[in-house]
């Protein structure tokens, strides 16, 4: 619940509040007593008792017309019969009514958000086991992938960070289950938009950076991508950070919270990096997800949920019973040939990917890879680019959310960078069934990056069934 004195109050004490526009009088104050047992953004789901947010590049007027609610927040007046409530910017409004009307839900819960270009969810999945190890199971988890309020049920997110209505009510209900702890993923879009106005994190850690997430619906520049990424360790009360991603002594200059480091050169290097074990911390972790990039995740978990009152001995075992869905899964073929299913979809994830399975798999070695349409378009070059530095891979181009876009285009617009005989094959059931089919050895391997386990396929701007290339590879064994 929430007054309208409240709403008028939390918006002035921000510097958010413009006007009050009743029956086309403009008032500076509140003077009509009215409680809202709800919030809502979309029209479609509202009460006579919600306090409606009129928000997104896609509102429409004609949302609001006929609309049975009390009062509206927007950035702009609709000249609607409705009573308005005119903000400067509607996101941070809702942020921090939200905030408030859910009872400052991060209050009563250990919050750990982690950013970074690649890693987010492993790491996550590091963190949850860690934690739910420690507190017995009483983590809240919100990832790309999956979403928990009463750390055992999972249901499929819509965002990486939710839109701060949803977070903040889901938040609240994964208190009422009974959760003591949350691990999130901020996304840097979560900061453009103000997802997480006004939320302090007791824990940040920001796993690494490179360029991704620049286009026209995302962000403009890396500067922006970079930037906006940076507000989690200005929003946390204790940064972890990878000593060795790029720009480093550069996000080290803007820390003014206590810290960890983690990584080569710093306080917790990681030692003794074998394929399942590492040393850390002064300690020895088993890990069943292979590749040094994912240690570095792990010790990231390690150091956040030490911070949160994890043990060393919670961290090992958390960290030892840790799979992610999609990363990194190894599948075998009769012929004895190592299949590798990844979330890979950038070149960064790519050439680590590769990097892992090339010293082990010395036979022939095939990429089945796509990049995404009408998004993140720099990883068409990326891709490219990366292909082409490493002749020996053979490389099949297929479909990957192509989404309003022609798949084969974008498949052509990566093969434009790769000088050598590349393979399209746009079905991508049919590309990796191609692939797994030209295997004949135990030291061939077929990497197939970029989907996991999604069973979809954005298409034409709706999601489109797709059994997902784990289970595909699983068929053609
Ligand atoms: C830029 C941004 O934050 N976009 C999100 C935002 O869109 P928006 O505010 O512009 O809203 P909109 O979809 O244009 O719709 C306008 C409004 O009309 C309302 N509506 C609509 C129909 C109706 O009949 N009545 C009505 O009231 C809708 O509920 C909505 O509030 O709010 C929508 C939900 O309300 C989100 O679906 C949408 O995510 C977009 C589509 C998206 O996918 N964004 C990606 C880029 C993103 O944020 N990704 C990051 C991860 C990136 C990473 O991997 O690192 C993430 O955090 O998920
Ligand atoms: N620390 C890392 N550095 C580089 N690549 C990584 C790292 N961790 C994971 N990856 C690769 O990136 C892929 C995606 O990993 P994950 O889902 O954990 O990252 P994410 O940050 O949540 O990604 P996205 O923002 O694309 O959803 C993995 O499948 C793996 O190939």
């Amino acid at each position: 619940m929430i007054t309208l004195k409240n709403v008028v109050s939390i918006l002035k004490n921000d510097q958010n509040f413009r006007d009050l526009i009743i029956g086309g009088e403009y008032f500076s104050s509140c003077h009509v007593a009215c409680t809202f047992d709800k919030l809502s953004y979309d029209s479609r789901d509202v009460t006579d008792s919600t306090l409606f947010f009129a928000k997104g590049l896609n509102f429409k007027r004609d949302f609001l017309t006929d609309l049975a609610i009390p009062f509206y927040v927007s950035e702009i007046d609709y000249e609607v019969a409705i009573p308005a409530l005119i903000v400067n910017n509607i996101k941070h409004a809702m942020s921090l009514i939200a905030m408030h009307f859910y009872n400052q839900p991060q209050n009563e819960l250990k919050t750990l958000a982690f950013t970074g270009t690649k890693g987010k969810t492993t790491a996550a999945y590091f963190a949850k086991n860690i934690l739910d190890t420690h507190n017995g199971g009483k983590t809240a988890l919100f990832s790309t992938m999956d979403t928990t309020l009463d750390g055992k049920t999972f249901f499929k997110s819509a965002l990486t960070t939710p839109e701060s209505l949803d977070l903040f009510r889901m938040m609240r209900e994964a208190v009422e289950n009974g959760m003591t702890h949350l691990v999130m993923e901020v996304s840097s879009q979560a900061y453009k938009t103000a997802r997480v106005y006004g939320l302090t994190f007791d824990v940040g850690v920001f796993l690494n950076i490179s360029p991704d997430h620049i286009g026209p619906i995302e962000h403009a520049t890396f500067e922006d991508y970079f930037y906006c990424k940076r507000q989690l360790l200005a929003n946390s009360r204790y940064a972890v950070v990878n000593a060795e991603m790029a720009h480093f002594e550069f996000v080290k200059s803007e820390l003014t919270t206590d810290h960890a480091f983690y990584g080569k050169g710093a306080e917790f290097p990681i030692s003794k990096s074998e394929a399942f074990s590492f040393s850390a911390l002064g300690q020895k972790f088993e890990i069943q997800l292979i590749g040094r990039f994912n240690q570095e995740n792990a010790v990231a978990a390690a150091l956040a949920s030490i911070r949160l009152g994890a043990r060393l001995a919670d961290t090992q075992i958390g960290i030892a019973k840790t799979t992610v869905p999609g990363r990194m899964e190894v599948l075998t073929q009769a012929n004895g040939a190592k299949v590798f299913v990844d979330y890979a979809h950038n070149a960064d994830s790519l050439e680590k990917l590769i990097s892992v399975v090339t010293p082990h798999q010395t036979g022939r070695v095939t990429v089945v890879i796509g990049t995404t349409g009408n998004k993140g378009e720099s990883r068409r070059r990326g891709v490219g680019e990366l292909l082409e530095r490493l002749p020996e891979i053979d490389v099949i181009l297929t479909a990957d959310d192509p989404n309003f876009e022609n798949p084969a285009d974008i498949a052509q617009e990566i093969a434009s960078f790769i000088t050598r005989e590349v393979r399209i094959i746009v079905d991508r059931e049919t590309a990796i069934r191609t692939a797994l089919y030209e295997t004949s050895s135990a030291s061939d391997a077929v990497i197939i990056a970029g989907k996991g386990v999604d069973a979809f396929q954005i298409v034409n701007g709706a999601k489109v069934a797709y059994a997902g290339d784990r289970k595909i590879a699983e068929k053609y064994l």
